[in-house]
């Protein structure tokens, strides 16, 4: 018999696979419930697990190996000593005392790790393993599992470019379970039935529907409509810097105090002009000019979210004049494409982001709505040139901005999340990132900006594997 029938069939006769009505870590119920633990109390059937494995791992190049805890520990353990390949874990719990690691073992940054894990159903598993790893450094490119549930988990590794592979497929366990006669034909119809109509998204940390171009920040240059959009890739590379800052202050010797501490470091600086007491024409004269000789891009975080008459209005007169000075504004799509005509009408030269996700706890910003900000932004692509979203949402000719980071992970007590830098560039693949607290806040905010100018930009250039 094919080995692959003999482990179906005793999986099955062992009850690793039962068919009734279960509910899933994800929150699906599902007539099918496969525990893969149970394999550690039957030798040979662990043994036939690992030795199909190991068929796979063979046809790939790694450094390291990584079992999704806790399933899948004992299968990359045999396949660890089995290759004479080391193997690293990831604690679920981090430990507040000692070193504090995420990682357990001896690694290198830059090594290969290869994941290994039971099965999959949307993914989010091993999402929350990859995360740690690529933070310590370690490039994940394959994941290997016994079983693919087929309900999405593939497309969702694929979508960070991780390529699954798997032994068995779900559809392969059902055809195996209908020709032995441990199922009837009826009961696989009924369950195909099922796995057909039920995919299931990834719910970790990394949002979903994010997108997985790898391309450099020069191949993409070329790509952008909008003219505000390419000279910021061309600051961005000149300078080496995907770091924006938030001067959330409220007097303008300290926001221009800022503008020229943080200037040299920073591509974008970001305002909220409406928050200054004392704002005038010489004022805004100043930042212009330090924007010029520090070479950045000055982005007013005015959201506009009005009917279109009314977002003209506020562009362009009240007492801030942001049309004239602001390089770059943003826009809610709440009321319609009205906001962005407005916008596009009043200035020529200024490019406009769409709000498509947001950092803080509770919003509203789902994955329709995300959709829809990625429909107009291609319908406005000459204006439009890119989002605020938690990581890269689409294509790689939209620029895309995240606000939220911080070095230490948290949040405020009004609802902000904070990400790391290596997370949100190198995992959410977001191009630039949005620091406000973090250097605002710092003793030394030129110091501070310096070293977010690194983070920001070492994730980058780990990402795109420079
Ligand atoms: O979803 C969003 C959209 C905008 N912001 C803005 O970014 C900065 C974040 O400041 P921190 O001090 O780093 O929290 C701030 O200006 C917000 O208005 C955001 O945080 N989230």
């Amino acid at each position: 018999m094919h080995p692959l029938r003999t482990l179906v069939i005793e999986l099955y006769d062992k009850q690793v696979i039962q068919v009734g009505s279960f509910k899933l870590k994800s929150g699906i119920t599902s007539p099918i419930y496969i525990d893969l633990r149970v394999t550690i109390s039957y030798p040979s059937l662990l043994r036939q697990v690992v030795a199909c494995l190991q068929d796979i791992c063979r046809s790939l190049s790694y450094d390291i190996l990584c079992g999704v805890p806790y399933t899948a520990l004992p299968f990359a353990t045999l396949l660890s000593v089995e290759n004479s390949v080391p193997m690293v874990m990831r604690r679920k719990e981090v430990k507040d005392y000692g070193t504090k690691k995420a990682i357990e073992g001896v690694f290198q940054p830059n090594q290969t790790c290869l994941i290994i894990e039971d099965l999959i159903t949307s993914g989010s598993s091993v999402l929350e393993t990859l995360e740690p790893l690529v933070k310590e450094g370690l490039v994940v490119k394959d994941v290997v599992v016994l079983l693919d549930r087929e309900q999405g988990g593939k497309d969702n590794l694929r979508k960070h470019n991780i390529q699954l592979h798997s032994v068995l497929k779900m559809t392969d366990i059902l055809e195996i379970l209908k020709d032995s006669g441990r199922l009837s034909a009826d009961k696989v119809a009924e369950l195909f039935e099922y796995f057909h109509s039920t995919q299931v998204s990834s719910n970790s940390s990394i949002p979903s529907g994010m997108a997985s171009h790898n391309l450099s920040f020069e191949q993409r240059l070329s790509m952008i409509r909008n003219k505000v959009g390419r000279r910021l890739l061309e600051i961005v590379l000149k300078k080496q810097s995907n770091l924006a800052v938030a001067a959330d202050v409220t007097t303008s010797q300290e926001l221009l105090s800022i503008a020229s501490q943080v200037g040299p470091h920073i591509c974008v600086l970001k305002t909220h002009v409406d928050i200054i007491e004392d704002w005038n024409e010489t004022v805004c004269e100043q930042l212009v000019h330090l924007a010029k000789s520090h070479q950045f891009l000055i982005f007013e975080d005015r959201k506009f979210a009005d009917i279109g008459n009314t977002v003209e209005l506020q562009f362009t007169g009240g007492i801030f004049h942001i049309s004239q000075w602001a390089d770059i504004v943003n826009a809610h799509i709440i009321a319609g494409p009205g906001t962005i005509q407005a916008l596009r009408k009043a200035s020529e030269h200024c490019g406009i982001l769409l709000l498509a996700q947001m950092s803080s706890k509770g919003n509203l910003a789902v994955e329709e709505y995300t959709q829809k900000a990625i429909q107009f932004a291609k319908q406005y692509e000459d204006a439009v040139f890119g989002f605020i979203s938690m990581g890269c949402i689409g294509e790689p000719n939209f620029i895309y901005f995240t606000p939220g980071v911080k070095l230490e992970k948290g949040g405020d007590s009004l609802g902000q999340q904070y990400t790391d830098p290596k997370t949100v560039i190198g995992i959410q693949k977001s191009d630039i990132a949005i620091v406000g607290r973090g250097i605002i806040h710092a003793s030394d905010r030129k110091e501070a900006a310096l070293t977010y100018q690194k983070a920001c930009w070492d994730a980058y250039v780990q990402r795109i594997g420079k």
